[in-house]
Protein backbone atom coordinates (compact mmCIF):
# COMPACT_ATOMS: atom_id res chain seq x y z
CA UNK A 1 0.00 0.00 0.00
CA UNK A 2 3.01 2.31 0.75
CA UNK A 3 4.46 2.43 -2.57
CA UNK A 4 0.63 2.78 -3.86
CA UNK A 5 0.35 5.75 -1.95
CA UNK A 6 3.32 7.53 -2.13
CA UNK A 7 2.91 7.06 -6.16
CA UNK A 8 -0.77 8.29 -6.33
CA UNK A 9 -0.06 11.16 -4.03
CA UNK A 10 3.16 12.59 -5.86
CA UNK A 11 1.30 12.26 -8.82
CA UNK A 12 -1.98 14.05 -7.61
CA UNK A 13 0.52 16.72 -6.05
CA UNK A 14 1.91 17.47 -9.52
CA UNK A 15 -1.81 17.91 -10.50
CA UNK A 16 -2.13 21.00 -8.26
CA UNK A 17 -5.69 19.81 -7.20
CA UNK A 18 -4.47 18.01 -4.16
CA UNK A 19 -3.92 21.10 -2.45
CA UNK A 20 -8.34 21.84 -2.46
CA UNK A 21 -7.33 18.22 -0.44
CA UNK A 22 -6.17 19.96 2.66
CA UNK A 23 -7.55 22.80 4.86
CA UNK A 24 -4.60 24.53 4.49
CA UNK A 25 -4.84 24.94 0.93
CA UNK A 26 -2.31 26.98 -1.21
CA UNK A 27 -3.39 28.88 -3.77
CA UNK A 28 -2.19 29.12 -7.34
CA UNK A 29 0.05 31.53 -8.19
CA UNK A 30 2.25 31.58 -4.97
CA UNK A 31 4.66 34.24 -3.90
CA UNK A 32 7.95 32.80 -2.65
CA UNK A 33 6.96 33.21 1.38
CA UNK A 34 3.81 30.59 -0.10
CA UNK A 35 6.16 28.10 -1.90
CA UNK A 36 7.82 27.78 1.37
CA UNK A 37 4.93 27.02 2.90
CA UNK A 38 3.92 24.38 0.36
CA UNK A 39 7.68 23.00 0.92
CA UNK A 40 7.24 22.65 4.15
CA UNK A 41 4.25 20.78 4.16
CA UNK A 42 5.50 18.66 1.26
CA UNK A 43 7.85 17.52 3.83
CA UNK A 44 5.30 17.40 6.43
CA UNK A 45 3.94 14.51 4.06
CA UNK A 46 6.52 13.14 3.08
CA UNK A 47 7.15 12.34 6.94
CA UNK A 48 3.65 11.35 7.06
CA UNK A 49 4.33 8.85 4.39
CA UNK A 50 7.05 7.11 5.92
CA UNK A 51 5.19 6.89 9.13
CA UNK A 52 2.48 5.01 6.79
CA UNK A 53 5.50 2.80 5.54
CA UNK A 54 6.59 2.28 9.13
CA UNK A 55 2.70 1.34 10.00
CA UNK A 56 3.29 4.44 12.88
CA UNK A 57 -0.05 6.52 11.43
CA UNK A 58 -1.48 9.08 13.61
CA UNK A 59 -5.01 10.08 13.26
CA UNK A 60 -3.86 12.70 10.82
CA UNK A 61 -2.19 10.16 8.73
CA UNK A 62 -5.14 7.43 8.46
CA UNK A 63 -6.97 10.60 7.27
CA UNK A 64 -5.18 11.52 4.26
CA UNK A 65 -4.36 8.14 3.43
CA UNK A 66 -8.05 7.36 3.38
CA UNK A 67 -8.21 10.49 1.01
CA UNK A 68 -5.65 9.41 -0.94
CA UNK A 69 -6.34 5.25 -1.55
CA UNK A 70 -9.32 6.19 -3.87
CA UNK A 71 -8.52 6.23 -7.60
CA UNK A 72 -9.70 8.12 -11.18
CA UNK A 73 -12.37 9.82 -10.51
CA UNK A 74 -12.92 9.60 -6.83
CA UNK A 75 -8.85 10.30 -6.42
CA UNK A 76 -9.46 13.82 -5.01
CA UNK A 77 -12.40 13.33 -3.31
CA UNK A 78 -14.69 11.08 -1.04
CA UNK A 79 -18.17 10.49 -3.00
CA UNK A 80 -20.67 10.05 -1.34
CA UNK A 81 -23.15 9.98 -4.42
CA UNK A 82 -26.58 8.29 -3.26
CA UNK A 83 -26.65 6.32 -6.14
CA UNK A 84 -23.24 6.31 -7.97
CA UNK A 85 -21.71 4.02 -5.39
CA UNK A 86 -21.10 0.68 -6.28
CA UNK A 87 -22.04 1.37 -10.12
CA UNK A 88 -17.95 2.41 -10.24
CA UNK A 89 -16.46 0.31 -12.33
CA UNK A 90 -13.08 -1.68 -11.36
CA UNK A 91 -9.92 -1.09 -13.36
CA UNK A 92 -10.54 -3.81 -14.85
CA UNK A 93 -13.90 -3.13 -16.26
CA UNK A 94 -12.48 0.37 -17.64
CA UNK A 95 -9.87 -1.54 -19.58
CA UNK A 96 -12.47 -3.98 -20.92
CA UNK A 97 -14.56 -0.86 -21.66
CA UNK A 98 -11.89 0.78 -23.96
CA UNK A 99 -11.31 -2.37 -25.89
CA UNK A 100 -15.20 -3.46 -26.52
CA UNK A 101 -16.42 -0.05 -26.59
CA UNK A 102 -16.90 -0.34 -30.50
CA UNK A 103 -20.44 -1.84 -30.80
CA UNK A 104 -21.28 -4.82 -31.82
CA UNK A 105 -17.51 -6.00 -30.75
CA UNK A 106 -19.10 -8.76 -28.81
CA UNK A 107 -20.16 -10.26 -32.02
CA UNK A 108 -16.37 -10.98 -33.95
CA UNK A 109 -16.97 -14.57 -33.18
CA UNK A 110 -20.82 -15.00 -33.15
CA UNK A 111 -21.50 -17.70 -34.98
CA UNK A 112 -24.50 -20.38 -34.99
CA UNK A 113 -26.85 -20.13 -33.49
CA UNK A 114 -26.08 -16.57 -33.48
CA UNK A 115 -27.50 -14.82 -30.01
CA UNK A 116 -25.29 -13.18 -27.63
CA UNK A 117 -25.53 -15.43 -25.01
CA UNK A 118 -24.18 -18.14 -27.05
CA UNK A 119 -21.05 -16.73 -27.87
CA UNK A 120 -18.15 -18.16 -26.64
CA UNK A 121 -15.21 -15.59 -27.43
CA UNK A 122 -15.26 -13.65 -25.03
CA UNK A 123 -16.95 -16.47 -22.78
CA UNK A 124 -20.04 -15.02 -22.80
CA UNK A 125 -21.66 -18.28 -22.78
CA UNK A 126 -20.25 -18.98 -20.09
CA UNK A 127 -21.06 -15.52 -18.20
CA UNK A 128 -24.85 -15.92 -18.89
CA UNK A 129 -24.38 -19.67 -17.14
CA UNK A 130 -21.94 -18.17 -14.19
CA UNK A 131 -24.51 -15.42 -13.49
CA UNK A 132 -27.44 -17.82 -13.37
CA UNK A 133 -25.68 -19.64 -11.07
CA UNK A 134 -24.84 -16.71 -8.93
CA UNK A 135 -27.70 -15.79 -8.27
CA UNK A 136 -29.32 -19.55 -7.74
CA UNK A 137 -31.76 -18.74 -10.36
CA UNK A 138 -31.88 -21.81 -13.70
CA UNK A 139 -31.37 -18.74 -16.64
CA UNK A 140 -30.11 -15.54 -16.55
CA UNK A 141 -29.81 -13.03 -19.46
CA UNK A 142 -28.17 -9.47 -19.28
CA UNK A 143 -30.38 -6.71 -19.89
CA UNK A 144 -30.03 -2.90 -20.62
CA UNK A 145 -30.93 -1.68 -17.19
CA UNK A 146 -32.77 -3.36 -14.67
CA UNK A 147 -35.49 -1.62 -15.89
CA UNK A 148 -35.64 -3.58 -19.26
CA UNK A 149 -35.85 -6.83 -17.09
CA UNK A 150 -39.23 -5.41 -15.52
CA UNK A 151 -40.50 -4.99 -19.21
CA UNK A 152 -39.10 -7.91 -20.42
CA UNK A 153 -41.61 -9.51 -17.64
CA UNK A 154 -44.67 -7.58 -17.33
CA UNK A 155 -45.36 -7.83 -21.13
CA UNK A 156 -44.64 -11.46 -20.81
CA UNK A 157 -46.93 -11.49 -18.19
CA UNK A 158 -49.69 -8.94 -18.07
CA UNK A 159 -52.57 -8.31 -20.36
CA UNK A 160 -54.34 -5.08 -20.73
CA UNK A 161 -56.72 -3.93 -17.44
CA UNK A 162 -54.23 -6.45 -15.39
CA UNK A 163 -53.36 -5.72 -11.83
CA UNK A 164 -49.61 -6.00 -10.43
CA UNK A 165 -48.74 -5.57 -7.17
CA UNK A 166 -45.96 -2.85 -6.42
CA UNK A 167 -44.57 -1.38 -3.50
CA UNK A 168 -46.01 1.94 -2.40
CA UNK A 169 -42.02 3.13 -2.81
CA UNK A 170 -41.58 1.69 -6.26
CA UNK A 171 -39.17 2.60 -8.24
CA UNK A 172 -40.71 4.48 -11.03
CA UNK A 173 -39.41 2.20 -13.98
CA UNK A 174 -41.78 -0.49 -12.70
CA UNK A 175 -44.65 1.45 -13.06
CA UNK A 176 -43.30 2.22 -16.61
CA UNK A 177 -43.59 -1.34 -17.12
CA UNK A 178 -46.56 -2.21 -15.96
CA UNK A 179 -48.18 0.86 -17.91
CA UNK A 180 -46.70 -0.45 -21.10
CA UNK A 181 -48.01 -3.62 -21.17
CA UNK A 182 -51.11 -2.36 -20.25
CA UNK A 183 -51.53 -3.17 -16.63
CA UNK A 184 -52.21 -1.46 -13.66
CA UNK A 185 -50.10 -0.76 -10.55
CA UNK A 186 -51.79 -1.64 -7.18
CA UNK A 187 -49.47 -0.37 -4.69
CA UNK A 188 -49.04 -2.08 -0.98
CA UNK A 189 -48.92 0.49 1.59
CA UNK A 190 -46.09 0.66 4.25
CA UNK A 191 -46.44 0.11 7.59
CA UNK A 192 -45.44 2.55 10.63
CA UNK A 193 -41.98 2.15 10.24
CA UNK A 194 -41.89 2.39 6.13
CA UNK A 195 -41.38 -1.27 5.20
CA UNK A 196 -43.88 -3.26 3.00
CA UNK A 197 -44.53 -6.47 4.56
CA UNK A 198 -45.94 -9.87 3.41
CA UNK A 199 -49.53 -9.21 5.25
CA UNK A 200 -49.78 -5.92 3.67
CA UNK A 201 -48.81 -7.96 0.38
CA UNK A 202 -52.10 -10.56 1.21
CA UNK A 203 -54.02 -7.77 2.32
CA UNK A 204 -53.99 -5.76 -1.54
CA UNK A 205 -53.68 -8.58 -3.00
CA UNK A 206 -57.22 -9.92 -1.59
CA UNK A 207 -58.76 -6.49 -1.86
CA UNK A 208 -57.47 -6.53 -5.73
CA UNK A 209 -59.86 -9.97 -5.78
CA UNK A 210 -62.77 -8.10 -4.55
CA UNK A 211 -62.60 -5.15 -6.26
CA UNK A 212 -61.64 -6.47 -9.72
CA UNK A 213 -63.07 -10.10 -9.47
CA UNK A 214 -59.09 -11.16 -10.82
CA UNK A 215 -56.18 -11.87 -8.86
CA UNK A 216 -53.25 -9.71 -9.59
CA UNK A 217 -50.90 -11.26 -12.18
CA UNK A 218 -47.49 -10.71 -10.38
CA UNK A 219 -46.10 -9.29 -7.68
CA UNK A 220 -42.67 -6.77 -7.88
CA UNK A 221 -41.22 -5.73 -4.91
CA UNK A 222 -37.73 -3.80 -4.41
CA UNK A 223 -35.85 -5.85 -1.59
CA UNK A 224 -34.11 -2.02 -0.39
CA UNK A 225 -36.30 0.52 -1.88
CA UNK A 226 -34.67 4.16 -3.39
CA UNK A 227 -36.42 6.01 -0.85
CA UNK A 228 -34.77 5.04 2.18
CA UNK A 229 -33.32 1.96 1.53
CA UNK A 230 -35.27 0.31 4.21
CA UNK A 231 -35.22 -3.35 3.92
CA UNK A 232 -38.68 -4.88 3.13
CA UNK A 233 -40.01 -8.41 3.81
CA UNK A 234 -39.15 -9.85 0.67
CA UNK A 235 -38.85 -13.72 1.31
CA UNK A 236 -42.36 -13.81 3.18
CA UNK A 237 -43.86 -11.83 0.36
CA UNK A 238 -42.75 -14.31 -1.89
CA UNK A 239 -44.54 -16.82 0.14
CA UNK A 240 -47.65 -14.90 -0.24
CA UNK A 241 -47.62 -14.68 -3.95
CA UNK A 242 -47.06 -18.65 -4.47
CA UNK A 243 -49.92 -18.89 -1.57
CA UNK A 244 -52.11 -17.11 -4.22
CA UNK A 245 -50.31 -18.52 -7.55
CA UNK A 246 -48.73 -15.36 -8.39
CA UNK A 247 -45.48 -15.10 -10.15
CA UNK A 248 -42.29 -12.84 -7.85
CA UNK A 249 -40.41 -10.81 -9.31
CA UNK A 250 -37.44 -9.42 -6.87
CA UNK A 251 -36.35 -6.23 -7.21
CA UNK A 252 -32.65 -6.24 -6.87
CA UNK A 253 -31.39 -3.10 -7.50
CA UNK A 254 -29.57 -2.19 -4.69
CA UNK A 255 -28.76 -6.07 -3.51
CA UNK A 256 -27.71 -8.20 -6.73
CA UNK A 257 -23.95 -6.94 -6.78
CA UNK A 258 -23.76 -5.57 -3.57
CA UNK A 259 -24.43 -8.58 -0.76
CA UNK A 260 -25.52 -12.31 -1.69
CA UNK A 261 -28.57 -13.15 -3.65
CA UNK A 262 -30.01 -16.19 -3.43
CA UNK A 263 -33.15 -16.60 -5.62
CA UNK A 264 -34.56 -19.78 -4.64
CA UNK A 265 -34.03 -19.52 -1.27
CA UNK A 266 -36.31 -15.68 -1.62
CA UNK A 267 -38.86 -18.05 -3.96
CA UNK A 268 -38.54 -15.28 -6.47
CA UNK A 269 -39.77 -16.30 -9.90
CA UNK A 270 -37.68 -13.66 -11.30
CA UNK A 271 -34.31 -11.77 -10.11
CA UNK A 272 -33.73 -8.22 -11.75
CA UNK A 273 -30.36 -6.43 -10.94
CA UNK A 274 -28.51 -3.31 -12.13
CA UNK A 275 -25.87 -2.84 -13.55
CA UNK A 276 -24.57 0.66 -13.30
CA UNK A 277 -26.21 1.03 -9.77
CA UNK A 278 -24.90 -2.55 -7.99
CA UNK A 279 -22.22 -4.62 -10.27
CA UNK A 280 -19.76 -2.09 -11.40
CA UNK A 281 -20.72 -2.14 -15.19
CA UNK A 282 -21.55 0.61 -17.22
CA UNK A 283 -24.67 2.36 -17.88
CA UNK A 284 -27.10 1.11 -19.25
CA UNK A 285 -26.48 -2.47 -18.19
CA UNK A 286 -28.34 -4.92 -15.67
CA UNK A 287 -29.34 -8.65 -14.84
CA UNK A 288 -32.92 -10.76 -15.85
CA UNK A 289 -32.56 -13.89 -14.17
CA UNK A 290 -35.57 -16.30 -14.26
CA UNK A 291 -36.58 -19.97 -12.67
CA UNK A 292 -37.55 -22.87 -14.92
CA UNK A 293 -41.16 -22.05 -14.61
CA UNK A 294 -41.34 -19.16 -16.34
CA UNK A 295 -38.00 -19.56 -18.36
CA UNK A 296 -39.72 -20.71 -21.96
CA UNK A 297 -42.47 -18.60 -21.71
CA UNK A 298 -40.01 -14.68 -20.71
CA UNK A 299 -37.22 -16.03 -23.20
CA UNK A 300 -39.66 -17.34 -25.80
CA UNK A 301 -37.88 -17.53 -29.15
CA UNK A 302 -39.28 -15.65 -32.18
CA UNK A 303 -42.00 -17.62 -34.71
CA UNK A 304 -42.48 -14.65 -36.99
CA UNK A 305 -41.87 -15.20 -40.56
CA UNK A 306 -41.43 -12.46 -43.28
CA UNK A 307 -44.88 -12.69 -45.40
CA UNK A 308 -42.62 -11.81 -48.71
CA UNK A 309 -39.02 -12.94 -48.26
CA UNK A 310 -40.33 -15.77 -46.20
CA UNK A 311 -37.11 -15.18 -43.50
CA UNK A 312 -36.99 -16.52 -39.90
CA UNK A 313 -35.08 -15.11 -37.53
CA UNK A 314 -33.69 -18.51 -35.63
CA UNK A 315 -33.65 -18.44 -31.67
CA UNK A 316 -33.39 -14.09 -30.97
CA UNK A 317 -35.73 -14.05 -27.75
CA UNK A 318 -38.80 -11.75 -28.08
CA UNK A 319 -38.70 -9.99 -25.22
CA UNK A 320 -35.10 -9.08 -25.34
CA UNK A 321 -35.47 -8.08 -29.06
CA UNK A 322 -32.74 -10.30 -30.07
CA UNK A 323 -28.99 -9.67 -28.77
CA UNK A 324 -28.56 -6.93 -25.57
CA UNK A 325 -25.53 -5.70 -24.79
CA UNK A 326 -23.25 -5.94 -27.63
CA UNK A 327 -19.79 -4.36 -26.24
CA UNK A 328 -18.69 -2.63 -23.60
CA UNK A 329 -21.59 -2.79 -21.19
CA UNK A 330 -21.28 -6.49 -20.89
CA UNK A 331 -17.71 -6.69 -21.40
CA UNK A 332 -17.26 -4.45 -18.64
CA UNK A 333 -20.21 -6.28 -16.35
CA UNK A 334 -17.67 -9.63 -17.46
CA UNK A 335 -14.82 -7.73 -16.10
CA UNK A 336 -16.09 -6.85 -13.02
CA UNK A 337 -17.69 -10.13 -11.93
CA UNK A 338 -15.22 -11.99 -9.93
CA UNK A 339 -14.73 -8.36 -8.03
CA UNK A 340 -18.15 -8.00 -7.74
CA UNK A 341 -18.94 -11.94 -6.39
CA UNK A 342 -15.94 -11.39 -4.20
CA UNK A 343 -17.35 -8.45 -2.62
CA UNK A 344 -20.48 -9.44 -1.90
CA UNK A 345 -19.09 -11.43 0.33
CA UNK A 346 -18.02 -8.28 2.55
CA UNK A 347 -21.22 -6.55 2.84
CA UNK A 348 -21.62 -6.76 6.43
CA UNK A 349 -18.59 -4.49 6.93
CA UNK A 350 -19.89 -2.30 4.40
CA UNK A 351 -23.42 -2.13 7.00
CA UNK A 352 -21.04 -1.83 9.84
CA UNK A 353 -19.45 1.43 7.99
CA UNK A 354 -22.52 2.90 7.60
CA UNK A 355 -23.90 2.73 10.74
CA UNK A 356 -20.35 4.27 12.15
CA UNK A 357 -20.59 7.07 9.85
CA UNK A 358 -24.52 7.80 10.58
CA UNK A 359 -23.84 7.49 14.28
CA UNK A 360 -21.50 10.32 14.50
CA UNK A 361 -24.16 12.46 12.01
CA UNK A 362 -26.40 11.73 14.62
CA UNK A 363 -24.30 13.07 17.57
CA UNK A 364 -24.58 16.25 15.80
CA UNK A 365 -27.93 17.66 17.60
CA UNK A 366 -30.80 18.28 15.35
CA UNK A 367 -29.66 15.02 12.84
CA UNK A 368 -31.88 12.95 11.96
CA UNK A 369 -31.97 9.69 10.17
CA UNK A 370 -35.13 8.47 8.31
CA UNK A 371 -34.47 5.54 7.10
CA UNK A 372 -34.85 2.57 9.38
CA UNK A 373 -31.85 2.33 11.83
CA UNK A 374 -29.72 1.10 12.43
CA UNK A 375 -28.78 1.18 9.04
CA UNK A 376 -28.87 -2.38 7.06
CA UNK A 377 -27.67 -0.38 3.68
CA UNK A 378 -25.15 1.46 2.82
CA UNK A 379 -27.94 4.18 1.16
CA UNK A 380 -29.35 6.76 3.81
CA UNK A 381 -31.68 8.92 3.83
CA UNK A 382 -31.08 11.54 6.44
CA UNK A 383 -32.50 15.36 7.59
CA UNK A 384 -30.59 18.02 8.45
CA UNK A 385 -32.83 20.56 8.64
CA UNK A 386 -32.41 20.77 12.37
CA UNK A 387 -28.76 20.69 12.22
CA UNK A 388 -26.30 22.11 9.58
CA UNK A 389 -29.46 23.76 7.58
CA UNK A 390 -29.92 25.97 10.26
CA UNK A 391 -26.70 27.81 10.05
CA UNK A 392 -28.09 27.97 6.21
CA UNK A 393 -30.98 30.41 7.58
CA UNK A 394 -28.10 33.09 8.08
CA UNK A 395 -25.18 31.96 6.37
CA UNK A 396 -24.27 34.30 2.90
CA UNK A 397 -24.43 31.45 1.07
CA UNK A 398 -27.66 29.90 2.26
CA UNK A 399 -28.34 26.40 2.04
CA UNK A 400 -24.89 26.38 -0.21
CA UNK A 401 -22.84 26.64 2.38
CA UNK A 402 -22.93 23.00 3.83
CA UNK A 403 -21.78 21.67 -0.12
CA UNK A 404 -18.70 24.53 0.10
CA UNK A 405 -17.84 23.29 3.66
CA UNK A 406 -17.96 19.24 1.84
CA UNK A 407 -15.98 20.48 -1.34
CA UNK A 408 -13.40 21.70 1.04
CA UNK A 409 -13.00 18.74 3.03
CA UNK A 410 -12.70 16.77 -0.39
CA UNK A 411 -16.37 15.64 -0.18
CA UNK A 412 -18.26 15.04 -2.56
CA UNK A 413 -21.48 13.72 -4.02
CA UNK A 414 -24.20 15.72 -2.21
CA UNK A 415 -26.90 17.92 -4.22
CA UNK A 416 -25.42 21.06 -3.60
CA UNK A 417 -28.24 23.32 -2.01
CA UNK A 418 -30.21 20.47 -1.22
CA UNK A 419 -29.43 19.26 1.66
CA UNK A 420 -31.77 19.01 4.31
CA UNK A 421 -33.73 15.85 3.36
CA UNK A 422 -31.05 13.98 1.65
CA UNK A 423 -28.94 10.63 0.73
CA UNK A 424 -26.04 9.81 0.80
CA UNK A 425 -24.13 6.19 0.05
CA UNK A 426 -21.11 5.02 1.94
CA UNK A 427 -20.90 2.12 -0.41
CA UNK A 428 -16.93 1.50 -1.03
CA UNK A 429 -15.27 3.94 1.18
CA UNK A 430 -12.18 2.20 3.22
CA UNK A 431 -12.58 2.47 7.11
CA UNK A 432 -9.85 5.33 6.50
CA UNK A 433 -12.24 7.16 4.56
CA UNK A 434 -14.96 6.59 6.64
CA UNK A 435 -13.23 7.85 9.59
CA UNK A 436 -12.48 10.79 7.54
CA UNK A 437 -15.99 11.53 6.37
CA UNK A 438 -17.52 11.28 10.48
CA UNK A 439 -14.90 13.67 11.49
CA UNK A 440 -15.60 16.18 8.99
CA UNK A 441 -18.87 16.28 9.67
CA UNK A 442 -17.94 16.66 12.98
CA UNK A 443 -15.78 19.48 12.14
CA UNK A 444 -18.07 21.49 10.23
CA UNK A 445 -20.66 21.40 12.92
CA UNK A 446 -18.04 22.79 15.26
CA UNK A 447 -16.88 25.20 13.19
CA UNK A 448 -20.62 26.64 13.10
CA UNK A 449 -20.64 26.00 16.66
CA UNK A 450 -23.56 23.09 16.52
CA UNK A 451 -23.90 21.15 19.54
CA UNK A 452 -22.29 17.19 18.94
CA UNK A 453 -22.95 14.98 21.78
CA UNK A 454 -20.26 12.90 22.51
CA UNK A 455 -21.96 9.54 23.34
CA UNK A 456 -23.38 7.68 20.82
CA UNK A 457 -27.42 8.93 20.91
CA UNK A 458 -30.30 7.30 19.58
CA UNK A 459 -31.87 8.70 16.41
CA UNK A 460 -35.42 10.75 16.89
CA UNK A 461 -38.33 8.66 15.62
CA UNK A 462 -39.33 8.80 11.92
C1 LIG B 1 -35.27 0.40 -6.79
C2 LIG B 1 -34.86 0.65 -8.22
N1 LIG B 1 -35.27 -0.20 -9.16
C3 LIG B 1 -34.94 -0.01 -10.45
C4 LIG B 1 -34.18 1.04 -10.85
C5 LIG B 1 -33.85 1.21 -12.31
O1 LIG B 1 -32.59 0.67 -12.54
P1 LIG B 1 -31.87 0.81 -13.94
O2 LIG B 1 -31.33 2.19 -14.02
O3 LIG B 1 -30.82 -0.25 -13.93
O4 LIG B 1 -32.90 0.54 -14.99
C6 LIG B 1 -33.73 1.95 -9.93
C7 LIG B 1 -32.91 3.09 -10.35
O5 LIG B 1 -32.61 4.03 -9.68
C8 LIG B 1 -34.09 1.75 -8.56
O6 LIG B 1 -33.69 2.61 -7.61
Amino acid sequence: MSIKIQKTFEALFELEEIRGIFREAVPTGLNAEEEAALQKKITELKAIIADLEAGTGTPKVTKIAGTLNVRSREEQYINIHPIQAAGRLTDEARKALISYGDGYSTCDFCRKPFRLDKITRPSIADFHEDLAKWLNMDQARVVPGARRGFQAVTSTLVNKGDSVIVSALAHYTEFLAVEGAGGIVKEVPLNDKNIVTAEATADKIEEVKTETGKLPVLVMIDHYDYQFANEHEITAIGKVAHQYDIPFLYNGAYTVGVQPVDGKKIGADFVVGSGHKSMASVAPSGVLAINDDFAPKTLRTTAMVGDLTKRKFGIKEVELLGCTLMGGTLLSMMASFPTVKERVLHWDEEVKKSNYFIDALLRVEGSKVLSEYPRKHTLTKVDTTGSYDTVAQTHKRRGFFFSDELTAHGIVGEFAGATRTWKLNTYGLNWNQVHYLADAFTEIAEKYELPVQKEKIQPNPV
